[in-house]
């Protein structure tokens, strides 16, 4: 995007209307200063709409040496570095591939060095996230200053080579000092950025505490690190009611097709797309904006859609086809992170481990893919009003983007986008069925922020039943129930509740109020 400023002086060197200055009269200087000025680099030109490429960037027509010929029978080298700690002769012929290879190409790719897939693959989308960001934005990281920790400009050599290239370029200094996370852009920090929450009392007071991550390998075959991590979420979800998980099991490839697949469906043409408008709750899939708009004060900066994925499968032709599949396995594997999530909460209150599930908390889904567009005053809305869950257990699948805030010891702390992560939290009905000695576990409010960055992505599973009537009452489990600790909560069935916290909307006030005896 370009700000019409940046659009005036691009005009110099947008050669689709601008007549091709004869040899004579081509300012090559005054052709470089104006595109360095832009500080939007060659997206930016493309941005603009060209179809032409600048004089600038036009190569020498020697541009290949005639001599040099391409040849597809070549392979680079491919070397596979696996086992090359543990085993001596594997080891040996390693290193007599790189010997060979850097003497005779010079060039060679590995495979099995020990990064993680999910993690290159979240390289390279930071890589776009840093480029694709909003121009103003990016601006600020224009330099040329190479003292500096990262930079951001197109072609290092500008006004030194004799042609310039058609790309742009970010540099981070990452080692031997690793970088404080603030001289690097959030977008694309991700592993070295540390929590940041602002007192609202002092713009500089800036206290740095850990959102809680916790690891679930090994969940399942070794009991002492269950126990551990039984632990570890009574705590989260007594101190935050928030979490983060890792090695959950479910592959990352199928996490990324998932945020795919949300954002091909708000990408649709709007024809497409109108069809699933509705604000009928009882359809499988509905698409709207604000499913609050007539009840809230405030409307939210975002686009919204609900499908219902059990305890009745929808049917095929009841989804979007765009998203169709991977919603119906993304989700198949949520409800299996679901099933291990009841236990451990159940163990963590102190429950069988089956207790939760054997009370329907696990049976019933909804999947509700967000959208929220890049904003162009985001200090004037919100992407998503504060509020708390209105479900058992929340499981979401966050983009890199960032702008979910938590609400903790009264201050809005980042749930920082974490490669791999799903992000949990209680929900209203599991505060009020377990009422864990005086609600104990929490179901915290948070809000999601409006950003000039975007689209943002996510995706929220609720573990609810509320497609399906049923009569069954949910309130304080008996077993947690005695003289010292009474029940806080009345009866209600989850169809009440639910009626109750839509017609209520999102207006800041907790659900739970009305329930409380
Ligand atoms: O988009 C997000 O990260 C959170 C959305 C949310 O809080 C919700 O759908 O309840
Ligand atoms: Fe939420």
């Amino acid at each position: 995007m370009c700000n019409l400023n940046t659009k005036k002086k691009m005009e110099v060197i947008n050669t689709n209307e601008v007549q091709v200055p004869s040899e004579a009269k081509y300012d090559r200087k005054a052709e470089l200063q104006a595109f360095d000025e832009t500080k939007a680099g060659v997206k930016g030109l493309v941005d603009t709409g060209i179809t032409k490429v600048p004089k600038l960037f036009v190569q020498p027509s020697n541009i290949e040496d005639s001599t040099i010929h391409s040849n597809k029978n070549f392979k680079v080298p491919i070397i596979d570095l696996d086992g090359i700690k543990e085993d001596p002769i594997k080891r040996k012929n390693i290193v007599q591939e790189v010997g060979q290879a850097s003497e005779t190409w010079g060039f060679f790719q590995v495979i099995n060095h020990g990064i993680p897939s999910h993690v290159l693959e979240e390289m390279k989308d930071g890589v776009i996230s840093f480029f694709e960001q909003d121009t103003e934005e990016k601006k600020q990281w224009y330099t040329r200053d190479l003292t500096k920790v990262f930079t951001f400009n197109s072609n290092f050599d500008l006004f030194g080579a004799p042609v310039t290239n058609w790309r742009d370029t970010f540099t981070a200094t990452t080692a031997p000092i690793p970088p404080k996370p603030e001289e690097l852009p959030s977008v694309c920090r991700m592993f070295v950025q540390p929590l940041k929450i602002e007192d609202p009392r002092s713009r500089n007071n800036k206290k740095f505490i850990k959102f809680p991550i916790i690891d679930l390998d090994g969940i399942m075959e070794d009991p002492i690190k269950r126990k551990n991590i039984v632990q570890e979420v009574g705590h989260a979800s007594e101190s935050w009611g928030f979490f983060q998980v890792i090695n959950h099991g479910i592959p990352s490839h199928v996490m990324d097709a998932m945020k795919d697949g949300v954002a091909s469906f708000f990408e649709q043409d709007t024809e497409v797309k109108k069809q699933w408008y509705t604000r009928d709750l009882t359809k499988e899939f509905t698409f709207n904006s604000n499913f609050d708009l007539f009840r809230t004060p405030v409307t939210n900066w975002r686009d919204t859609f609900r499908a219902t994925i059990a305890p009745i499968p929808p049917k095929p032709e009841q989804l979007p086809s765009v998203c169709r599949d991977i919603l119906l396995e993304y989700t198949n594997q949520v409800m299996n992170v679901g099933d291990t999530l009841f236990e451990l909460v159940s163990e963590a209150i102190g429950l069988e481990p089956n207790h939760l599930k054997d009370m329907g908390c696990a049976e019933g889904l909804l999947a509700i893919g967000q959208y929220y567009p890049a904003c162009p005053q985001p200090e004037l809305t919100l992407g998503t009003s504060k509020h708390a869950d209105n479900d058992f257990l929340t499981v979401l699948l966050q983009d890199n983007i960032g702008g979910l805030q938590v609400l903790h010891q009264n201050h809005w702390v980042d749930v920082p986008p974490t490669p791999g992560a799903l992000v949990v939290n209680i929900g209203d009905l599991l505060q009020a069925s377990s009422l864990i000695t005086n609600d104990k576990f929490k179901s915290v409010d948070h809000r999601v922020l409006a950003n000039k960055v975007g689209p943002r992505i996510s995706l929220a599973c609720f573990f609810m039943t509320n497609c399906v009537t049923t009569h069954r009452l949910y309130g304080p489990i008996k077993e947690l129930i005695s003289e010292q600790n009474p029940p806080k909560y009345r009866e209600t069935t989850i169809k009440e509740f639910t009626t109750y916290f839509n017609n209520k909307g999102l207006d800041g006030t907790s659900a739970l109020l009305h329930f409380r005896l």
